[in-house]
């Protein structure tokens, strides 16, 4: 990646992440965004019966989608969320279930502590930074540009962003490697690219 590019995406992480933790910030306005988004998630028509759905469990200031991954699973879906095996290696996914047991992984997101490996078709995924076109930028891993790299060469696989509205920027630093949602999920809508 060039210097200007790494410049410039952490200069739109830093511009996300501060937006982001403002929209994080009241916990009432927080569950109700969390809610509304997960109303809108499932109202849009972007979940396949019965597929395998990656959630996350979130840390920092990411918007909480356990509401929408509980009601994943009532509706007969299993549920999965991210492990890190190690750096520079894709995602591994290991099933959830709403209160299962859960032990501290790498940076601080919470993992199974049990439970069969799966691979996901549709992943909700966590971002500091979208854009209309659904472009997205992570903590700077590159975890889910590579997992939806590999996951995408074996079958069709999609990635919706979950993101409060405040964390929209007019256009994302990209790099070829860089992997376009199906969608993102704001509180405020559904953004298709
Ligand atoms: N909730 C959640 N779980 C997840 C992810 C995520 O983004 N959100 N991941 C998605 O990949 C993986 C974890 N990856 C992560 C990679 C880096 C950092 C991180 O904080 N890195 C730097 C700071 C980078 C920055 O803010 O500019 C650090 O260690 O301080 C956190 C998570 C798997 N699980
Ligand atoms: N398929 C891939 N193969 C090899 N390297 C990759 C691949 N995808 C991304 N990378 C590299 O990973 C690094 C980080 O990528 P990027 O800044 O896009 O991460 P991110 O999307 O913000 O992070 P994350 O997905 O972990 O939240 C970059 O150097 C990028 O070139």
């Amino acid at each position: 990646m060039s210097e200007e590019l790494t410049a410039a995406k952490a200069a739109a992480r830093r511009t996300a992440y501060a937006a982001r933790k403002a929209a994080h910030a009241d916990p009432g306005r927080r569950a109700a965004a969390a809610r509304d988004a997960a109303t809108r998630f499932l109202g849009a028509g972007l979940v396949s019966p019965g597929e395998i759905v990656a959630g996350y469990r979130p840390i920092r200031t990411e918007i909480d989608p356990t509401g929408l991954m509980q009601a994943l699973a009532g509706r007969g879906h299993r549920l999965c969320v991210p492990v890190i095996e190690g750096e520079g290696l894709p995602l591994a996914f290991r099933e959830w279930h709403p209160g299962c047991a859960m032990e501290t992984g790498a940076f601080g997101a919470e993992i199974p502590a049990a439970g069969d490996w799966l691979e996901p078709t549709l992943l909700i995924a966590p971002l500091v930074a979208f854009d209309r076109g659904c472009w997205r930028l992570g903590y700077g891993g590159g975890f889910y540009d590579r997992t939806l790299a590999l996951l995408g060469s074996r079958r069709p696989t999609r990635a919706v962003g979950f993101a409060y509205a405040a964390q929209a920027l007019d256009a994302v630093p990209r790099e070829a490697t860089d992997q376009r949602l199906h969608a993102v999920v704001t509180e405020r809508e559904v953004i298709r690219p």
